[in-house]
């Protein structure tokens, strides 16, 4: 790792021999499968871009020329190439974060996870520096095929074509995947474009053999030259990106630095925006990653790096309970159907297009399309169910409120990964779904707190015809079954304490979804400082259940507990609720403040939001004056 240790900086990059760049790339390669088999991370996409990004760094002098990196998921070589090559702790409190970091360093811009952005980041900066005289400056966009699938870098594009003066370097990071292979026309336009790498090389034969014969063979390039542009138009049509006014360049070997290089520096020399086309391979170099049928090892927990193989066993899950139960409601219903953002495995429908194949689809990183062509389904007589990472329902907002919700079409939509996710940062953590929905006239959403609610929420929800729905349920692995001890007009009680003090206040505990478990134990911690205790999960939180305002009306006191972000929260909108019934109780909403988390494990994220039994109870004790010491 000796050259990989001397890099401190894009110009120790850019002083490289070619022989040196290679055995960087190999250190590269050997320190990403060693570091990140350690720690869990993107390993797929940053093997695929080893190459590229050294050549990004030998031909653009950032920061003054701005890179951007769409998703950001594979910005770790860039990290390592711009000084930050202490991954012990990535993605980890105090470490490195997963993605680009401002307050890690000037070389990064974009910290937003959310995919298909960079382009538009891109276009805004590059008129800034036009305006502010810096148009000399270079903007490069480094964008995944997936991530061109999603409808804001179509924006964007249309915007770049149209500064045909600002230096604007979009990369297509093609790798031909998501996670699954990438779909859709687009796809298959990359595909041909990929494909006729042959001209390329036939092209630049004619220039080195041809033109040094002399004016016969001069003419013979120029006529293939021009051969090559009728060729490839027939053969592998440009047009899309030369039609919209984007000189092309490529494809090129993503994994051929040196021709890399070439490309780049044609792309810079060429003063307006360009694309540049880069094949890659994701995985590339680690034969684990290469065979990965599923996704290249796009996303990896800790792994064994010779057998690529995952040190713990993954835990059944919120996610393998909804691949369960989704299949078993497609069988006995013919009109639902599946529709995924390029995320089929991660979201557990893969079950579900195995049995189903022409009953799923992979519409691309497209949440706003697929909102509303499934809008489009519903009209059509199906049941669409739309599953999808709580954090990317956040562009569909406008699509499930005016598509879906003005229409009263009966949509289902199942969030996966709603709540604090912890360790893909800020933009990754599910904490804005329901202050978000809740807003929305119709909609109707579950938030299940153990496999038997989370079955009967999903069931529920395709019977519901004329509204959207939404279940959303936490990353990862599922407590044991909490089953309820009462019902009270359809909430679930799970606990109930008499209290030891007569004239002790009576506290009703409200758990929502996966934080049910945290309403029973803080109930106990309550009960054991004398407290009268109701313990309930309402399952279906939105609209707000008029029986819970009931439930209140009859307590003294009300604490709610809620894995998403408290203001406009379902605590905030109890509190409304009871205001607009008459109901005085008190309502003291828990759950996650109105501000971008840094990463850290979920369990650091609930311990320092005090989101455990015990600070919530403290802080309950705390509002009624009962905290030992404090006055009554
Ligand atoms: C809006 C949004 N939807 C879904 C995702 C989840 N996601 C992260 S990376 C990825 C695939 C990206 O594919 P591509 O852009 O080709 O990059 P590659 O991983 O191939 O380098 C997806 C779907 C996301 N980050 N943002
Ligand atoms: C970058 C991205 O959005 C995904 O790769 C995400 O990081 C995966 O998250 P999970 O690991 O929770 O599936
Ligand atoms: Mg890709």
């Amino acid at each position: 790792m000796a050259l990989l240790e001397s890099i401190t900086s894009p110009a120790d990059v850019r002083r490289l021999t070619r022989t040196q760049v290679a055995r960087l790339a190999e250190e590269i390669r050997t320190f990403l499968v060693e570091s990140v088999s350690r720690t869990g991370g993107h390993l797929g996409p940053n093997l695929g871009v080893v190459e590229l990004t050294i050549a990004l760094h030998r031909v653009f002098d950032s920061p003054r020329d701005t890179m951007v990196f769409d998703t950001g998921h594979q910005a770790y070589v860039h990290k390592l190439l711009t000084g930050r090559t202490d991954f012990s702790q990535l993605r980890r409190r105090g470490g490195l974060s997963g993605y680009p970091s401002r307050t890690e360093s000037e070389h990064d811009v974009v910290e937003n996870s959310h995919a298909s952005t960079a382009l538009s980041w891109a276009d805004g900066i590059a008129k800034a520096n036009q305006l502010q005289g810096r148009g000399q400056r270079h903007v490069v966009a480094v964008i995944g095929d997936g991530a061109l699938t999603g409808g804001m870098a179509w924006e964007a594009l249309n915007n770049i074509a149209a500064g045909q003066d600002r230096r604007l370097v979009v990369v297509v990071n093609d790798n031909g995947r998501s996670y699954d292979p990438t779909i859709g026309g687009l796809a298959r336009h990359l595909d041909t474009l990929r494909t006729t790498q042959g001209y390329e090389n036939v092209l630049s034969w004619g220039k080195q053999t041809l033109r040094r014969s002399g004016p016969p063979g001069r003419f013979a390039y120029d006529a293939l030259h021009g051969l090559k542009k009728g060729i490839k138009d027939v053969v592998a049509p440009q047009g899309m990106f030369e039609d919209l006014g984007l000189k092309y360049v490529g494809p090129v070997d993503g994994h051929d630095e040196q021709a890399v290089e070439h490309a780049l520096r044609r792309a810079k020399a060429f003063g307006g925006p360009v694309i540049v086309h880069v094949i890659t391979e994701k995985g590339r170099g680690y034969t684990p990653a290469e065979q990965d049928v599923a996704d290249r090892f796009h996303a990896v927990g800790q792994i064994h790096p010779e057998t690529g193989l995952p040190l713990a066993p993954s835990r059944f899950g919120w996610t393998s309970v909804f691949a369960d139960e989704i299949v078993r409601i497609g069988r006995r219903r013919k009109d639902v159907v599946a529709i995924t953002a390029a995320m089929l495995q991660p979201v557990g429908l893969a079950p579900f297009a195995a049995e189903f194949p022409d009953r799923v689809f992979d519409v691309g990183i497209a949440e706003q399309h697929a909102a509303t062509s499934a809008a489009g389904m519903a009209f059509g007589g199906l049941h669409p169910v739309v599953a999808v990472y709580a954090t990317f329902l956040n562009r569909a907002f406008d699509q499930v409120l005016m598509d879906v919700a003005l229409h009263r079409a009966g949509v289902t939509f199942v969030l996966d990964r709603a709540g604090l996710t912890g360790d893909d940062g800020a933009s990754h953590n599910g904490m804005w779904d329901m202050a978000m929905l809740g807003i929305v006239p119709g909609l109707r959403l579950a938030a299940p707190r153990d496999e038997p609610t989370l079955r009967d929420a999903l069931r529920t929800s395709v019977d519901v015809d004329d509204a959207p729905t939404v279940v959303r349920y936490p990353k990862g692995a599922m407590g044991d079954p909490l089953p309820a001890v009462d019902e009270v007009d359809g909430i679930d009680v799970l606990a109930r304490h008499d209290g030891a003090d007569a004239d002790a206040p009576s506290v009703l505990v409200v758990g929502v979804g996966a934080m049910a478990v945290t309403a029973v134990a803080t109930g106990e911690v309550l009960a054991a400082h004398g407290l009268r205790v109701t313990v309930v999960d309402p399952r279906w939180v939105l609209p707000v259940p008029i029986a819970l305002t009931k439930l209140a009306g009859a307590h003294d006191h009300v604490v709610t507990i809620e894995d998403g972000v408290v203001d406009g929260g379902i605590g905030a909108l109890l509190g409304q609720r009871c205001t607009d019934v008459g109901v005085r109780t008190p309502v003291q909403a828990v759950g996650v403040p109105r501000r971008f988390l840094d990463h850290a494990s979920r369990d650091q994220l609930v311990g320092e939001l005090r989101l455990g039994p015990n600070d919530v109870a403290r802080d309950v004790l705390t509002a009624l004056g009962r905290l030992p010491g404090t006055a009554q």
